[in-house]
């Protein structure tokens, strides 16, 4: 259907329609272009009742905010402003009662099929995210009940020994081995250092002793996860002939995998129609993946083709709507028949899986335990377990003083001597013409925000950054002379750049050379170096949202918390922000910020819970 927005019909719709669009727009509960969806929605669909307009307008703003429906009962009111502040939004004439509301979307032409909303209980979606999330569950729940692939046990039992030597037959690791080799799907789930990226590397091996044939893809969300996927699988160390069997495995994007097409983004060359010719896709970094890709990968594999899931379900989910690996976990019936314990004893092991094909890493490899408790007591929703860690010193510090709406807050000192301590290694480094210890000072603390802009915003920080710099003085002086590539500049890259090598969220550093200068960005042990004259998009980088730091590690890590009732404070940005540190942590924020955080799981609606 054309639409004709110079009819006077068109006409008469949109103005009938401006009435709650418009005052939820100018408060700032809508975007322009959510209500701009909605009125075309309307005008389409000859809907002109102003509640139905406004849900499908919210439904447009849930997608937004990485849900992938409406639920009409569970409106967040608060909102945060340009500015950074909040503003709760109560006295504006929302719906009364969510049931009668339902009602009237039930009643509406846009809610028909083939219409472009779909109402189911009290959840609202547009019409092509239901789709897409009947297609995800379609294909796991076709995959679950197909019998499960062959498998060679002694063998298995057999590599699972060699690779595994010393740990005992309770240990995850080899269970999630176990488990992705003996079903079509399987989720390993853990945190930051229990082992995941090494735990892929040994199922290679065993995947490729079952089948020395058999035609493996690892994949990422993002470029610059795909690299280090990787470069950790290649360094891997494995008896000899496991890593002959494994032999050269690339990692790449998942877009770059089912194939980008030129005339097309959200469509891949590889579908239901043309299948991927892969008998393992193992995704790393799941939490990343949004319902959509999801689902063009999941209809893009071979139903006889291993599908493992590797991630962290307990980070934000991606920017993008649907957060498939929490749903995955949290609704069993999404996974995949668990192995009965005589199948797992046939291959020696002792430890069961969760829940259906989901087995969880629990112990840390890598972070301190101060931090790894931490952690823990925030992914438990147990706030006061989480703020006696924080009181109880040890590797980490709480500053519960600090007033952030203050121009130079106080208790900031120790952050304040660390980002200028830390400038001034990077700087001496870079100075010095030394590109890993520039690389390697700037890895080791890192300033996170919640918000982008405001009183607690990166952009607010930042500047903050850049004064006690300047007020130090002695940090660079071509940086005062405003030169723009002066060396121990930290960079953040903004845009994938697949010519240069360079992916969104990669961060480095301007380094002396001779008498010019060039940036350099860690890959693997020997770092990468680029002329600063063909960078795209890139900024400097001295503070960064918890978002963009994903997928990140660094030595020390300090977190500013927005006030309570900002609607970004979720469990899951605390837990993602203070896993970033491998050592310490430094919680900036009251108490309650913190209990609001630990206390508000993110509240993503998604249909999958429907399947709970
Ligand atoms: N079973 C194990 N025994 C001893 N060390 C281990 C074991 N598994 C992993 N490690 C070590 O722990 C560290 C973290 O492992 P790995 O990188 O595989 O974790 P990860 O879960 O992939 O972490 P991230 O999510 O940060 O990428 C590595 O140094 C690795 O060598």
């Amino acid at each position: 259907m054309t639409m004709d927005f110079a009819t006077e019909e068109g006409v008469r719709y949109a103005a009938r329609a401006g009435g709650l669009l418009a005052t939820f727009t100018a408060r700032g509960v809508l975007a322009p272009s959510d209500a701009a969806v909605a009125r075309r929605l309307g005008r389409l669909g000859r809907e002109d009742d102003d509640e139905v307009l406004l849900a499908a307008a919210l439904t447009v703003r849930a997608l937004r905010g990485g849900s992938v429906c409406l639920a009409l009962g569970d409106v967040d009111r608060v909102v945060l402003t340009d500015d950074g502040t909040l503003d709760d939004t109560s006295d504006l004439p929302w719906p009364a009662a969510p049931a009668a509301w339902a009602a009237r979307l039930a009643a509406s032409p846009l809610t028909r099929p083939g219409g472009p909303l779909r109402l189911d209980d009290r959840l609202l979606w547009l019409d092509r995210y239901r789709r897409q999330e009947d297609e995800v569950h379609a294909s796991l729940t076709a995959r679950a009940s197909a019998p499960p692939p062959s498998v060679d046990p002694v063998r298995l039992r057999a590599a699972l020994d060699r690779l595994f030597p010393g740990e005992d037959a309770g240990d995850h690791q080899r269970l999630a081995c176990a488990v992705a080799t003996l079903r079509w799907t399987a989720v390993i789930a853990g945190g930051p250092g229990t082992g995941k990226t090494t735990t892929v590397s040994r199922l290679l091996a065993v995947l490729r002793d079952q089948d020395p044939t058999c035609r493996i893809a690892l994949a990422a969300p993002t470029g610059k996860a795909a690299a280090r996927l990787g470069e950790a699988v290649a360094a891997e160390s494995l008896p000899e002939a496991d890593r002959a069997r494994v032999g050269d495995v690339d990692a790449s994007t998942i877009h770059r995998l089912l194939g980008s097409r030129a005339d097309t983004s959200s469509r891949f060359r590889h579908d239901r129609h043309r299948r991927l010719p892969h008998d393992v896709v193992i995704v790393d970094e799941t939490s990343m993946v949004s319902l959509t890709l999801m689902a063009r990968l999941l209809e893009a594999v071979r139903d006889d083709a291993r599908v493992v899931f590797v991630g962290d379900p307990d980070q934000l989910a991606p920017v993008e709507a649907g957060a498939v690996l929490g749903d995955l976990v949290s609704a069993p019936e999404l996974g995949t028949p668990r192995p009965a314990p005589d199948e797992l004893d046939a291959v020696g092991c002792t430890a069961h899986p969760a829940a259906n094909g989901v087995v969880r890493l629990e112990r840390n490899y890598r972070n301190n335990a101060d931090i790894a408790a931490l952690a823990l007591a925030i992914r438990q929703g147990d706030a006061d377990a989480a703020l006696e860690c924080l009181r109880s010193a040890g590797s980490l510090e709480f500053v519960e003083s600090a007033d952030l709406t203050d121009r130079e807050p106080a208790g900031l000192a120790g952050l304040r001597e660390e980002v200028v301590g830390g400038a001034r290694e990077v700087a001496a480094a870079a100075r010095a013409g030394d590109a890993r210890g520039a690389l390697f000072a700037g890895e080791e603390h890192r300033l996170l925000c919640a918000h982008r802009r405001g009183p607690y915003g990166v952009a607010r920080w930042a500047a903050q950054v850049e004064r006690w710099l300047d007020e130090d003085g002695g940090v660079d002086a071509d940086r005062e002379a405003g030169e723009i590539w002066w060396p121990g500049r930290p960079l953040l890259v903004t845009e994938n750049d697949y010519d240069l090598g360079l992916y969104n969220g990669d961060t480095g550093v301007i380094v002396a050379q001779g008498n010019r200068t060039v940036a350099v960005f860690s890959r693997g042990d020997v770092p990468v170096e680029r002329a600063p004259a063909l960078l795209g998009d890139v900024t400097t980088v001295n503070a960064m949202t918890v978002h963009r730091a994903q997928g990140s590690q660094y030595t020390k890590v300090t977190v500013l918390l927005p006030p309570p009732e900002s609607p970004l404070l979720t469990r899951e940005l605390l837990y993602t922000a203070v896993t970033r540190a491998r050592d310490r942590v430094r919680v900036v924020g009251s108490a309650e910020s913190v209990h609001a955080a630990v206390g508000r799981p993110i509240s993503r609606a998604s249909g999958f819970a429907r399947h709970r």
